[in-house]
């Protein structure tokens, strides 16, 4: 993890769910100086006071210079948002864009054609500076700027660099939208434990300290995933059976394998 006096001047374009998760990081490791440009002012009352907020890019203050213009519209506002960005790529700033799907030769152009771009894929762990990103540098991003970027990114959880670009769309499935599937993986177990006729408030418990604790024990352990699930596994107990039915070919093996693919072949999509 970088230092917060390291952390560049930085412009955010979208202050959502992702945008929003991010600039918490970089505000707990405190970034000097953030602009927001949100149109949505319940989007970014949590910052208040901890930034300038700006509804537009026009209302930027004159004179800011970000180092860094960090992309998080949605991949659907690029064209109507990027336009209005050009300026800065006129002036030397870097593009972080972690927006799914767009690809640097698009938003390349619709920065004025000669943005230098780093393609990015993080995850909302980062607001608690636990995130994944993997990234990409555009054509003509120096070693300066690619080391810059990774800063930027490391300083709210891991990063790693792809050589290839098409490489996005597999990671956006996996690492991007996975925290989605964990949380699913909650909210199913406190179903279940429900339905066995545990009270709602300790199904809760159980199941949110559950997911944490067993992310916190694979991030600290050296072990394989499949040697913790064995760890747990006791031969012919209880555990033994709930993975007979969760492990069938039918069950998740494939249904995780078609949902990657699903979200994969979306990502190719969003290009469009
Ligand atoms: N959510 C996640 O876990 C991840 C998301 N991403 C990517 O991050 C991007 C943002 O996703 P997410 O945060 O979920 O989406 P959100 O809709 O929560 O955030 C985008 C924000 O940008 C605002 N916005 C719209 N137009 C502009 C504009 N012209 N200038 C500035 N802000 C604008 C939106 O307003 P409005 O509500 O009116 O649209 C919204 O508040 C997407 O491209 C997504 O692919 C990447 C990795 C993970
Ligand atoms: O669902 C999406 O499209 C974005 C990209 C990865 C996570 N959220």
């Amino acid at each position: 993890m970088s230092m917060a006096a390291s952390l560049p001047a930085i412009l955010l374009v979208g202050c959502g769910k992702m945008g929003g998760a991010m600039l918490e990081g970089w505000l707990e490791q405190g970034v000097s100086q953030a602009v927001v440009v949100e149109p949505h002012a319940e989007a970014v009352a949590p910052f208040a006071g901890r930034g300038a907020v700006c509804a537009s890019v026009d209302a930027i203050p004159a004179g800011f210079a970000p180092a860094v213009v960090v992309l998080a519209t949605k991949p659907q506002q690029a064209e109507a948002a990027l336009p209005g960005c050009a300026r800065f790529a006129r002036a030397g700033a870097l593009f972080v864009s972690v927006m799914a799907g767009k690809t640097v030769a698009g938003m390349t152009g619709l920065l004025g054609g000669s943005a230098l771009v780093v393609r990015a894929m993080p995850n909302t762990p980062a607001a608690v500076r636990q995130g994944f990103t993997a990234a990409f540098a555009g054509p003509g991003v120096t070693e300066a700027q690619r080391a810059l970027a990774d800063t930027l990114l490391s300083a709210v959880g891991e990063v790693a660099w792809l050589e290839e670009e098409a490489l996005i769309d597999p990671v956006t499935a996996v690492s991007g939208g996975g925290p989605a599937y964990v949380f699913l993986l909650a909210e199913v177990l406190e179903k279940a434990a429900i339905e066995q006729g545990l009270p709602p408030a300790l199904a809760r418990r159980m199941a949110r300290r559950t997911v944490s604790g067993s992310g916190a024990l694979l991030a600290a352990s050296p072990l394989d995933a499949a040697q913790l699930r064995i760890n747990v596994t006791s031969p012919k107990g209880t555990t033994e059976r709930a993975l007979n039915v969760l492990m069938a070919p039918e069950a998740w093996p494939r249904l995780m394998s078609e949902a990657i693919a699903a979200a994969t072949a979306r990502s190719r999509e969003l290009a469009g």
